[in-house]
């Protein structure tokens, strides 16, 4: 990792107290994904306000932030969102009433009691602000909860706060060109707003509103009625509610820098390139844009996902890193490497495995009713060792460029995969979309590790098993994971075997979630598909009313009207793991049966550093543009054909 210069350091401590010069945000981003990959203290990327322990640490001023929204260089106002939903001009319009206990109305109050200062992001769909914003997402300042009150609003309730500047004598960026620095606080002039008791409730509220003083309260029977027991008609704010200040208050600190600076944290600490910190975004040095880490060994500003790609003036701007060789006994903490396993987790799983040993690997298959098998090689220490066996490959896989890195998770807009990802083969969909290489342009460790899957997929499945013609290759640094999934595209065939490379990893399969309740949660429906399978809810109950419907005790209506019952009787979140694997170095698991993956999911967690999954798949090329079959051609050398040793 490169040292930071000295004009580097001058500019970064420039940026922690925002002041980059007007007009210019002290950090800045295309998207949300990148944004909330590179702020610690905005990783919402939905909604906008940030909470961690029930405070606000982040908020958002996106496109609609609801009339009445007012931003000056030191004060911003705007509702609170939470409860709101599209109209057909597509306006955030209020569903439901705020009230106290309203999460982020709740997060606002905590921030304000306990002196949390929070993180200002303003979008450049916001009108309010009245100016062009430089970039899609803007960080503004540090700021303080000054005050949260209620409104009423077309027949709603609805909360407002008032966020005032932390450092008032910081010229603000998006100041107009021409503003004069802002005076100090003793220069100043500030009157407090008015404020008085109600004479129903008792309670103080302030005056914000210029026609004249109401009680806020909303519990209050005078709540948002003028003096005269009217509601009010005109919501302009109060002229000295706008101009007041809270007088400078020494215990409101940020808990962590506006602008988090992880390349210099890096740059102390080279073998950080694989933990958790290093795969956050970082703040691009020369244009202060949010980079996520997109790439298996750097941060690249142009990123091929960046909308401003074409901008000839994009910045050239990238890191990449020369990853320390990350070796076996780093990642894997057993007493010995390969001896002891403890391969089958009995207490977090429904059905146990038949268990048997044929040299060099431990077979342990389960069987999921007539749906399919599940087999999990796991391998001794000799074949660990062996030339071209999973010792050497995991060792080589980290000194060849195998072209890994991150995509957008299409079920998931604006988050990138928590695992890097590259495909030989054929082509082929997962939870991302990938380029495929050809095998002919794969490092010959791929090609060992598709000859170790040939084998076992026939020693899981038979003569009969489709020799795989794809090979997907994820790469897991410290905590990444691949969520809940399934591999059921309709262009697979019914096989999927895995080889685990390094850190240990937790495999988990449950069944998805509407053939667990027997009902689709969010339709209120029951399923169509009327299957009871292992690791479903109440399967007893559930195969006597389907024994009542075929023998007519039960009119379908009942039926349905039954099954639901039992669904909504489901007190668990997510279905019951089925099956949980400790997968080790060196491990292969096999899938077989198209319905395994129709019906149930899985997940795989990784704990170390690192750790590679090299999984091969049938692709049926039927599915796939003819001018593509090539790249799943492939013919094994001698010493690539794995014969089980
Ligand atoms: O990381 C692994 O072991 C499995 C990866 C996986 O689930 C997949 O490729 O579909």
């Amino acid at each position: 990792m490169p040292k930071r210069t000295e004009a580097q350091r001058g500019d970064d401590a420039k940026r922690q107290c925002g002041s980059k010069g007007k007009g210019e945000p002290p950090a800045w981003a295309d998207n949300r994904t990148n944004l909330c990959d590179s702020l610690g203290w905005f990783r919402s990327l939905q909604g906008g306000s940030y909470q961690v322990n029930k405070m606000c640490l982040g908020f958002l001023l996106d496109r609609d932030t609801g009339p009445r929204t007012y931003i000056d260089d030191e004060i911003v106002i705007t509702r609170v969102g939470g409860g709101c939903v599209l109209d057909v001009n597509g306006n955030l319009t209020q569903r439901k009433d705020q009230d106290e206990t309203t999460r982020s109305v709740n997060s606002l109050l905590a921030s304000k009691r306990a002196g949390i200062a929070v993180g200002l992001i303003i979008g450049n769909k916001n009108e309010s602000i009245r100016r062009k914003l430089p970039h899609r997402y803007n960080v503004m300042a540090w700021f303080r909860v000054i005050d949260v009150w209620f409104e009423s609003f077309n027949g709603k309730i609805g909360a407002r706060v008032c966020f005032q500047k932390l450092d008032l004598e910081e010229p603000s960026w998006w100041a107009l060109k021409g503003t004069e620095d802002p005076l100090p606080l003793r220069e100043r002039n500030c009157p407090s707003p008015h404020s008085e008791p109600c004479g129903t409730c008792y309670l103080f509220s302030k005056q914000i509103y210029d026609q004249s003083w109401m009680c806020l309260q909303p519990e209050c029977s005078a709540f948002w009625k003028l003096k005269n027991g009217e509601s009010p008609q005109l919501l302009r704010y109060d002229a000295s509610f706008l101009s007041s200040r809270e007088p400078f208050d020494e215990q409101i600190q940020p808990e962590t820098s506006l602008v988090p600076d992880i390349l210099s944290s890096l740059s102390q600490c080279p073998d950080a390139s694989t933990q958790k910190i290093a795969w956050r975004g970082v703040i691009c040095p020369e244009c202060h844009k949010c980079v996520s880490r997109g790439y298996w060994n750097g941060w690249v500003c142009a990123d091929s996902f960046s909308i401003n790609l074409q901008d000839p003036n994009q910045c050239q701007w990238k890191l990449i890193m020369k990853i320390p060789p990350i070796s076996l006994r780093c990642v894997i903490s057993d007493f010995e490497i390969g001896v002891c396993k403890r391969a089958i987790r009995l207490e977090d799983q429904l059905i146990r495995p038949i268990t048997y040993f044929t040299r060099p690997y431990q077979r342990f298959t389960y069987t999921i009713g007539k749906i399919g098998t599940i087999v999990h090689f796991s391998a001794n220490r000799a074949t660990l060792g062996r030339p071209n066996g999973p010792n050497e490959l995991y060792e080589r896989l980290q000194k060849v460029d195998l072209g890994l890195r991150r995509y957008p998770l299409q079920k998931c807009v604006g988050t990138l995969t928590a695992h890097f990802a590259v495909n030989f083969g054929m082509p082929y969909k997962y939870v991302v979309s990938v380029d495929s290489k050809s095998f002919s342009e794969a490092p010959s460790e791929i090609m060992y590790a598709l000859g170790r899957l040939s084998w076992a997929t026939k020693q899981a499945v038979g003569s009969k098993a489709l020799t795989p013609n794809e090979l997907l290759t994820l790469g897991y640094f410290e905590k990444m994971a691949i969520g809940f999934h399934d591999d059921g595209e309709y262009s697979l065939g019914p096989t999927i075997a895995t080889l685990s490379l390094g850190a240990k990893a937790t495999m988990k399969i449950r069944l998805k979630d509407e053939y667990f309740r027997g009902c689709r949660r969010r339709a209120q429906k029951p399923i169509t598909d009327d299957v009871v399978l292992p690791g479903c809810y109440k399967p007893e109950e559930r195969l006597k009313l389907q024994e009542q419907h075929q023998r007519g005790e039960l009119t379908t209506a009942e039926y349905d009207k039954r099954r639901m019952e039992l669904a909504r009787a489901v007190t668990r979140r997510e279905g019951e793991i089925l099956i949980c694997l400790e997968l080790h170095h060196g491990d292969m698991v096999v899938m077989h049966g198209s319905l395994l993956q129709k019906y149930y999911e899985h997940s795989v967690s990784s704990e170390d550093k690192l750790r590679f999954a090299l999984t091969s798949r049938y692709i049926n090329p039927d599915a796939v543009p003819e001018t593509e079959h090539y790249k799943g051609h492939f013919v094994l050398k001698p010493d690539q054909i794995y014969d089980g040793q």
